[in-house]
């Protein structure tokens, strides 16, 4: 079988990674081609990988040469870039958040309906981490009983100053939210965002660390802290608590150490170490269902889900009160 031609939109700190993967170590795939809007960003890295360098997003898209796209633009981008990719009818691996709003997340779920086959898969690699992926296999197996409610924990060693409090809901809760609406096995129904007097070493106004819980359909919940600007290092943790017991990740990143009367281990620096297997098992599996003209993980439906709670969160985060989530009937929609 030839190998998945594939072509990168947005080369900064997660399109630069996922062109690294999809170059050197994904099997069936081949990266032809990156754009970015920052022409000379792009240059650097198209003569790193030697690959072909397009200034316009669009134009990538639309080459004969691109059998799929991963879209790792900034989210405002995505709306009009996945469409484009739909009319192109190119399977495509966005990365969350799908788009930047409920109504136009929905647009985007109609668009690829109509085209009858789903291309969009979403870029919520922590479904591939082996650790979550086992943290599922346990859950749906029954031995501890029905789940009752996730604890989560969310921690960014830094962000940048430009990182505003509605984007810790959108670009980094957004995670919980997915992991929530897939271990659970339900949709989130209201959400609360919270937040305590913000860490003085946050800019200006940015509400972190923050607060969240999520109501399920089906009685369920889940809670979350998100702080972007922990200091310490990248710390992402998830405990499901079941009728029969409990089950925790997230502790064993790196050597975990007890000596000298002291426990613990390195922590990572950022999602990319944490998640490299992850990002490694999405991307491979995304191009063997994308060689078939598919999917293989997170939908359409799964990032407009999503983007739908994590409105709902930010009116939470202003209001301080619970907001009902305004979500489509997915049988309306997908029939
Ligand atoms: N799954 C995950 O763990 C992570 C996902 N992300 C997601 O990846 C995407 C990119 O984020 P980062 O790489 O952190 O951002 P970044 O700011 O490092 O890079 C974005 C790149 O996109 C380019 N760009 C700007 N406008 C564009 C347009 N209209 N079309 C194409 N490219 C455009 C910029 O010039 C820049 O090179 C976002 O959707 C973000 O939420 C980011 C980090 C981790
Ligand atoms: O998706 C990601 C970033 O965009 C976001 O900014 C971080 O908070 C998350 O940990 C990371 O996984």
């Amino acid at each position: 079988m030839t190998d998945l031609r594939v072509g990168i939109v947005g080369v900064g700190v997660m399109g630069a990674d996922h062109a690294e993967r999809v170059a050197r170590r994904t099997a069936g795939a081949r990266l032809v081609a990156v754009a970015d809007p920052d022409f000379a960003r792009a240059e650097a890295l198209g003569k790193s990988l030697d690959v072909r360098v397009v200034e316009d997003p669009l134009d990538l898209i639309a080459a004969d040469d691109v059998d799929a796209v991963i879209l790792a633009s900034p989210g405002f981008a995505h709306a009009e870039q996945l469409l484009v990719c739909l009319e192109h009818r190119k399977p495509v691996l966005c990365e969350k958040p799908l788009t930047m709003d409920a109504a136009s997340s929905l647009q985007v779920v109609e668009a690829e309906h109509k085209v009858g086959r789903p291309l969009i898969q979403v870029g919520f690699m922590r479904r591939f981490d082996p650790e979550y992926a086992a943290l599922k296999e346990l859950l749906d197996s029954g031995e501890l009983g029905r789940t009752v409610m996730l604890h989560n924990v969310h921690r960014n060693k830094s962000a940048p100053v430009t990182f505003r409090s509605e984007m810790i809901v959108r670009d980094s809760m957004v995670h919980e939210v997915d992991i929530a609406r897939w271990l659970l096995g339900d949709e989130i129904t209201r959400i609360t965002v919270h937040a305590p007097k913000p860490s003085g070493l946050v800019g200006d106004g940015v509400l972190d660390p923050q607060l969240a819980l999520f109501e399920l359909a089906n009685g369920t919940m889940a809670d979350v802290e998100v702080f972007v600007n922990f200091q310490v290092g990248y710390e992402v943790r998830c405990e499901a608590v079941a009728e029969r017991g409990s089950a925790t990740i997230g502790l064993g990143s790196g050597v975990f150490t007890r000596a000298g009367g002291q426990w613990g281990g390195a922590m990572p620096s950022d999602f990319r170490v944490r998640f490299e297997r992850a990002y490694d098992i999405e991307v491979q599996r995304w191009v063997e269902a994308a060689a078939r003209g598919g999917i293989d993980g997170p939908s359409a439906w799964d990032g407009y889900a999503a983007v739908a709670v994590c409105e709902a969160g930010i009116e939470s985060l202003t209001s301080g009160r619970p907001v009902d989530v305004d979500l489509a009937d997915r049988r309306k929609v997908l029939g």
